[in-house]
């Protein structure tokens, strides 16, 4: 088993840092959580509430309440999933780039929009042209993900379960040459 640090997915929507960041916590018997989803616990109400009722602004001060409060609490034995907008804030992308491996999971706009086509769950394609917004996030994050990014794992025509595998092959990749350079 790889000792790495904590370990924190970024990435658009769809990339897969929920569905990737289960399955990468068990390869590496580390826990799992997800930001979306202790906001969530945290507020006693579901993001498109949250969206509803105190706005855009309202969730990400709970978004970034919680990556600090994960960051500091949780030593080396997590994998932590974040929403697709944690890097729109320079306070979280400071805290993302000191303080654990930050993966950036790669999607083309394509694949994004097939993979969140089948749920309502996200206030932000609520739109008539769900494409159109992805595209215009995808131009202002992507250099934010990379930003932050110690490694970027691509998604696209693979399969959750190979992208786990080449993602713990990147990791001890990375760690090792680390330990070299040190
Ligand atoms: N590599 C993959 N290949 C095919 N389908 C995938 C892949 N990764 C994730 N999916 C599917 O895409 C959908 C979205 O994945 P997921 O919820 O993990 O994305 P996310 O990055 O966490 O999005 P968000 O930022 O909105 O939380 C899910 O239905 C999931 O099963
Ligand atoms: O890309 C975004 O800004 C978001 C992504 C989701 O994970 C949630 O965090 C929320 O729907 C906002
Ligand atoms: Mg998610």
């Amino acid at each position: 088993m790889i000792k790495a640090p904590k370990i924190i997915l970024v990435g658009p929507m769809g990339a897969g840092k929920t569905t990737i960041g289960r399955l990468l916590a068990q390869a590496l018997g580390k826990e799992f959580y997800d930001s979306d989803k202790v906001i969530e616990e945290n507020a006693g109400a579901d993001i498109p509430w949250i969206f509803d009722k105190e706005g855009e602004d309202g969730f990400r001060r709970r978004e970034t309440q919680v990556l600090k409060t994960m960051v500091q609490e949780n030593a080396s034995d997590m994998v932590l999933a974040t929403g697709g907008g944690i890097v729109m804030r320079e306070e979280n992308r400071s805290i993302l780039r000191n303080d654990a491996l930050v993966v950036y999971l790669y999607a083309s706009v394509a694949q994004q929009l097939h993979r969140t086509s089948k749920s309502s769950h996200r206030p932000l394609l609520q739109t008539g042209d769900p494409k159109a917004t992805l595209k215009k996030l995808f131009a202002v994050r992507d250099p934010l993900y990379r930003e932050v990014a110690t490694l970027i794992v691509e998604t696209d025509s693979r399969h959750p379960k190979h992208v786990v595998n080449k993602l713990v092959d990147a990791i001890q990749r990375h760690l090792t040459m680390e330990k070299t350079e040190s």
